[in-house]
């Protein structure tokens, strides 16, 4: 297949995977576009790391059509490699070496790397540069992790759960980093559990569950906009918990203050809280709706 820089990052089709009978992806479609940070959403086991690894090319498709980058990764040549930056979940032993010798030795890897100097402060590991890997705290291993990965100046960097582990610092710096890879035109595609991660970073976030990508929208429209609509709460005079859904909130409190007063109760019901609802509770609703693990 010819590749241009017009293909789509991404492009999967029906990809489905099963491990013996268990069937893992039952039908995945998924088009990133160049430039563009997508967050892969799902519970544990839902597959995410099956679908990046598959798109990695360290995993064989049962079936489905997969272009990274245009190449289908089994049969793209080696220098479609060094176009994509990969972020595993769990990495190998880096050995008696420090950052910058294990970033200087990986950056000889491709044909124009960042400089080694410029790959450690992207990640913030300037000050720790020469202290074996080994000795580095997890959220730094992680950060080397990160750091191995982008150092090639990849096209497209794939980063599976990249800040587990990180202090609330550096997940703050990591983010930064990000959005600097996506403003140099990089596309990304990451796995988070963390959905203010994927709030702040994601164009587009997709919901895998159940085998399939179940919802997919920009964070701020994920769901429609029924699952945005606010919930009123409050205990009524029985004691029990109530909630009313309402595009006007305002008049919900109006009606029930008023119900409160005709009861002798001036303050309102008790436990009155209006909430807008978040990612997450977004995010849960899809999960639940749609079976959760499997
Ligand atoms: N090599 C394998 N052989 C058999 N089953 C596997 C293999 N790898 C993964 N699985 C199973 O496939 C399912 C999906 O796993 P996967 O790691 O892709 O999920 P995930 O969404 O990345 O989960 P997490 O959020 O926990 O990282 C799980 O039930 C897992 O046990």
């Amino acid at each position: 297949m010819h590749t241009t820089s017009s293909s789509p990052a991404v492009s999967v089709r029906g990809l489905t995977k099963h491990y013996g009978d268990a069937r893992v992806l039952d039908g995945v479609d998924l088009e990133i576009a160049r430039g563009e940070t997508y967050a892969l959403l799902g519970p544990n086991g839902a597959g995410k790391s099956t679908a990046i690894e598959v798109l990695e090319g360290v995993r064989r498709a049962s079936s489905g059509e997969v272009a990274v980058l245009g190449e289908h990764p089994l049969s793209a040549p080696r220098t479609w490699r060094a176009r994509i930056g990969i972020v595993a979940q769990a990495t190998g032993d880096p050995g008696p070496y420090t950052p910058r010798e294990l970033i200087g030795h990986f950056a000889k890897l491709y044909p124009s790397p960042r400089p080694v100097d410029e790959v450690l402060d992207l990640v913030g590991l300037a000050p720790h540069a020469t202290t074996r890997a080994t000795k580095l705290s997890g959220g730094q291993q992680r950060r080397l992790d990160v750091a191995l990965g982008i150092v090639g100046r990849p096209e497209l960097v794939f980063l599976d759960e990249p800040t587990t582990g990180f202090d609330p610092e550096a997940r703050r710096q990591f983010w930064a980093m990000l959005d600097g890879l996506a403003d140099e035109g990089a596309a990304v595609l990451l796995t988070t559990h963390y959905l203010d991660e994927a709030e702040h970073l994601a164009d587009r976030v997709g919901v895998l569950s159940g085998g399939t990508i179940v919802a997919e929208a920009p964070p701020a429209l994920l769901g429609g906009a029924e699952a945005r609509t606010p919930v009123v709460s409050w205990r009524d005079a029985d004691g029990v918990l109530r909630e009313e859904r309402s595009p006007t909130p305002g008049a919900v409190v109006e009606r029930l203050m008023h119900e409160s007063r005709s009861i002798g109760r001036p303050d309102g019901p008790d436990a009155l809280e209006v909430r807008r609802p978040a990612l997450e509770d977004i995010y849960l609703d899809l999960i639940g709706a749609n079976g959760a693990e499997r």
